[in-house]
């Protein structure tokens, strides 16, 4: 069956746009996200574009910076810096990826770890490491909400991670401890990779390679979480997962698009909230 990513991800949007318009109604300040975009890189300014729509969406203030791929790294940082003063401004978000020239790594560091909905800022990991409640990074975040969303309970089962990187793979893996499952993070090194998935009561998909896993990869009943937002051999947008073989021997997968996708979109939302009322606090 399918987990309709969609649906959910506007059910929580509605709830956030009620919360926006509460405060409106009290005359209190408006939270605000900021999106800065490097570059024309195209998947990128279609993901920016969604994000900018779901602000309207729910009632948020919402400004993309939209800056030359031949930015320097110096002005990037003044920009970073400006907006971390900002009292207005309760969520940064530079999109990834950046162009080669500028380090990726010193630009999250300098995010206000206050304003880091993307929750890729070393406080924030460390925060998700040790259990602590900070700002979690919203894809991972979004596959929990799913789960929840189907009432799965991950305490006792085999959950397999193909991927590592810090935004999908780390975090969501963390995520899952957290909630008692038994973790293997499986990647371009593993041994044995279809052997390793085949034990997965919940498989979680983010290689970022199109169809990369048929049916020979999944235990029947297994739940499938696709993070994979790839293109096809005719260019349309696909997942990590063959979704076509494997649909009948899961009991649970999200569908690309309309799986994790709108959900990443929606934590992205909670996470500006949630900065907000930090703040006001
Ligand atoms: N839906 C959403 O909201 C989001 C979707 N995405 C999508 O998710 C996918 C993954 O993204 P991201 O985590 O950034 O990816 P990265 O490219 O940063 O990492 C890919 C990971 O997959 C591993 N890998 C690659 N090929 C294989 C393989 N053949 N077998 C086993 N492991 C492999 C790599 O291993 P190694 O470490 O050894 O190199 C690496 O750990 C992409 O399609 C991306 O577009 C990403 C973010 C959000
Ligand atoms: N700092 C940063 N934070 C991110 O969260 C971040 C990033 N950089 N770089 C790129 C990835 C990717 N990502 C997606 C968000 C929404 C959809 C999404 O809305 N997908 C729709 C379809 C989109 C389409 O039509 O192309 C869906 O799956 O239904 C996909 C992918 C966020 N990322």
């Amino acid at each position: 069956m399918n987990i309709d990513g969609k649906n959910v991800s506007l059910k929580r949007k509605d709830e956030i746009k009620q919360k926006i318009q509460q405060l409106q109604n009290e005359g209190k300040r408006i939270p605000k996200l900021v999106v800065i975009l490097v570059g024309n890189n195209q998947a990128s300014q279609v993901y920016v574009r969604n994000k900018e729509k779901a602000c309207a969406y729910v009632g948020m203030l919402s400004e993309i910076m939209r800056l030359d791929e031949s930015v320097l790294e110096d002005e990037l940082i003044q920009v970073i810096e400006r907006l971390n003063h900002d009292e207005t401004v309760d969520g940064i978000l530079v999109q990834l990826p950046l162009p080669q020239h500028i380090h990726e790594e010193k630009i999250l560091d300098l995010i206000d770890p206050k304003k880091d909905v993307d929750g890729f800022h070393p406080i924030n990991v460390a925060k998700l490491f040790l259990g602590q409640d900070g700002l979690v990074p919203c894809t991972p975040q979004g596959m929990m909400v799913l789960l929840d969303e189907i009432h799965y309970d991950l305490t006792g089962k085999e959950v397999v991670v193909v991927g590592r990187s810090n935004i999908v793979g780390k975090p969501v893996s963390l995520l899952c401890l957290q909630r008692n499952a038994t973790v293997t993070i499986a990647h371009s090194r593993t041994e044995n990779l279809k052997e390793v998935c085949q034990r997965a009561d919940v498989l979680i998909a983010a290689i970022g390679q199109a169809k990369f896993f048929t049916k020979d990869y999944v235990k029947p009943g297994a739940v499938v979480l696709d993070v994979g937002m790839d293109r096809d051999e005719n260019d349309k947008l696909c997942g990590d997962v063959d979704y076509q073989d494997v649909k009948d021997i899961v009991s649970y997968i999200t569908p690309v698009p309309g799986g994790i996708g709108p959900m990443t979109i929606a934590m992205l939302l909670e996470n500006t909230l949630k900065a907000y009322y930090n703040r006001e606090e």
